[in-house]
């Protein structure tokens, strides 16, 4: 039988990777639309040419990849020019998505998006999952991660949906507010209930 999509979000550094880990560990075949942001960027892709074009030579490094650093500075402090970027990428990520969750054999297979929710990614998803924290947890935990400044995070906070948005489209909500421990436990409870489902709807 085909897998059901969940849909799983949350916004900038809420814990969705590390959820999502615990499932992929429990065997759910997982794609992750930030790995695919990466594929579709890749040294050769027609989409590095665009961003190289429109933003000049200092959006590579010497390797030839993508400066995600320079672009990200960019974009996060002029909306017209994230509008730019996602409506250059948005289509190519959903591809890669759609190609790679055609491949999943698994009972129900996840879709993990920190833009599920504002990019219209949830159609794809028969079930929402949604990863939520305190926003000061969510800033505290990503500047830890990736050695940025709070204002960057604060400046990507502000180009998401706000919580209340997002808990709109929620099936289920993981509060990511405790220790690693628990939320594996949290994930594995969800998983055993999942594996439930036949079609991912019903509640
Ligand atoms: C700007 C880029 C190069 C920065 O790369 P970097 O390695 O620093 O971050 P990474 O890609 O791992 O993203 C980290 C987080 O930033 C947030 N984020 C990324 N893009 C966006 C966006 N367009 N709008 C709001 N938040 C975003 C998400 O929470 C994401 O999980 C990269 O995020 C990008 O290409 N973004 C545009 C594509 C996109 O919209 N990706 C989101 C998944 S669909
Ligand atoms: N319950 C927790 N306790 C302690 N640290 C946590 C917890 N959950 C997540 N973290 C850590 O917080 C950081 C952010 O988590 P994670 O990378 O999973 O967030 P994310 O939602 O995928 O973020 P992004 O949108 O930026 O990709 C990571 O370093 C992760 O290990």
């Amino acid at each position: 039988m085909k897998p059901w999509i969940l849909g799983l979000t949350g916004g900038i550094g809420s814990g969705k990777s590390a959820v999502a880990q615990h499932f992929i560990d429990l065997g759910v075949h997982t794609v992750d639309a930030d790995h695919a942001a990466r594929w579709v960027v890749e040294p050769g892709r027609p989409a590095l040419t665009k961003i190289v074009e429109r933003f000049g030579d200092e959006m590579l490094l010497a390797d030839g990849n993508l400066n995600r650093a320079a672009l990200r500075a960019k974009i996060f402090q002029d909306e017209s020019e994230r509008r730019w970027l996602e409506a250059l990428l948005h289509p190519l990520i959903g591809q890669e998505i759609n190609d790679y969750l055609a491949q999943a054999e698994s009972p129900y297979a996840i879709l993990v998006s920190p833009l599920l929710v504002e990019s219209g990614q949830y159609h794809m998803a028969q079930r929402v999952l949604v990863v939520d924290a305190p926003e000061a947890l969510q800033v505290q935990r990503t500047v830890l991660r990736d050695s940025t400044s709070p204002e960057q995070v604060e400046a990507i906070l502000k180009a998401q949906a706000n919580r209340e948005e997002r808990l709109r489209h929620a099936h289920d909500i993981l509060v990511n507010d405790r220790d690693l421990g628990w939320l594996k436990s949290e994930v594995e409870r969800l998983h055993n209930f999942y594996l439930t489902l036949r079609g991912g709807r019903e509640s």
